[in-house]
């Protein structure tokens, strides 16, 4: 379990999370709900390590590999990568940056491929692809990495139904293999779906804090 106690984050003055406290179950989906600028990926940013607490604290990441999806149009259209390319760099974390795929790797990439159901369009340039293709790309590099934290932003926002429908499988699958899933979004369905909702607003936590005694509950966004 991950445990978030009192967690606040400041960009300069501005406070993007305030005193926010949540556990986080393996297992179990947690969909992140709030409109835009309630601290949504700044709570991700902060689970994944990638940005440091103004204050509070963070229990239960010790030990654990982290797979994070950033919104797809954080990356780049220019990658030089084949979509295989950028599935294959899940493989480093294990490994280490440039290290050679091993044929286990190999493997890990074609399965995953195969799962976000995007082998044929694995010798495209990641920057030719649709948004739908490209978020798949991304799930597929996470799903490599093998990670027991798996962290997603807004990873189905604007996508057609059979696109929402093979990612959210692959979320479930993910979960159901023993990970803990954070999930920010802005589809309410796909929140529905989620063993847990919290909800953000301006920075702060809605409704119950601790997710797991309270197990599903519903809020309004
Ligand atoms: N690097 C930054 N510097 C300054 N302010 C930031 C920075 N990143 C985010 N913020 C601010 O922090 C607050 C929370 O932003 P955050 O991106 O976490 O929200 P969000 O819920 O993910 O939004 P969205 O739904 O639009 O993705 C916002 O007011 C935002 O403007």
């Amino acid at each position: 379990m991950i445990v978030v106690s009192e967690l606040t984050v400041r960009y300069g003055t501005a406070v993007a999370l305030n005193r926010v406290s949540a556990s986080f179950t393996e297992r179990t989906v947690t969909a992140l709900i709030g409109h835009n600028g309630s601290g949504k990926s700044t709570l991700l940013h902060a689970l994944a390590g990638i940005l440091r607490p103004t204050s509070g604290s963070i229990d239960g990441l010790r030990g654990r590999r982290v797979a994070y999806v950033p919104q797809r149009t954080a990356v780049g259209d220019n990658l030089p990568l084949t979509v295989r390319e950028l599935v294959g760099m899940g493989a480093w974390q294990r490994r280490g940056l440039f290290r050679r795929l091993t044929p286990d790797d190999r493997q890990a990439v074609e399965v995953a491929l195969t799962r976000l159901d995007i082998t044929d369009i694995a010798a495209r340039q990641v920057g030719t692809l649709s948004g739908g293709q490209r978020q798949r790309a991304l799930l597929a590099q996470a799903l490599v990495q093998r990670g027991d934290l798996l962290l997603l932003d807004e990873p189905t926002t604007g996508l057609d139904a059979q696109a929402r429908a093979v990612i959210n499988d692959v979320i479930d699958e993910e979960a159901a293999r023993g990970a803990i899933v954070v999930v920010a979004t802005h589809e309410l369905l796909d929140a529905e779906r989620a063993g847990c909702t919290l909800t953000l607003t301006a920075g702060s936590l809605q409704g119950p804090t601790d997710a797991t005694v309270s197990g599903k509950f519903s809020v309004s966004a």
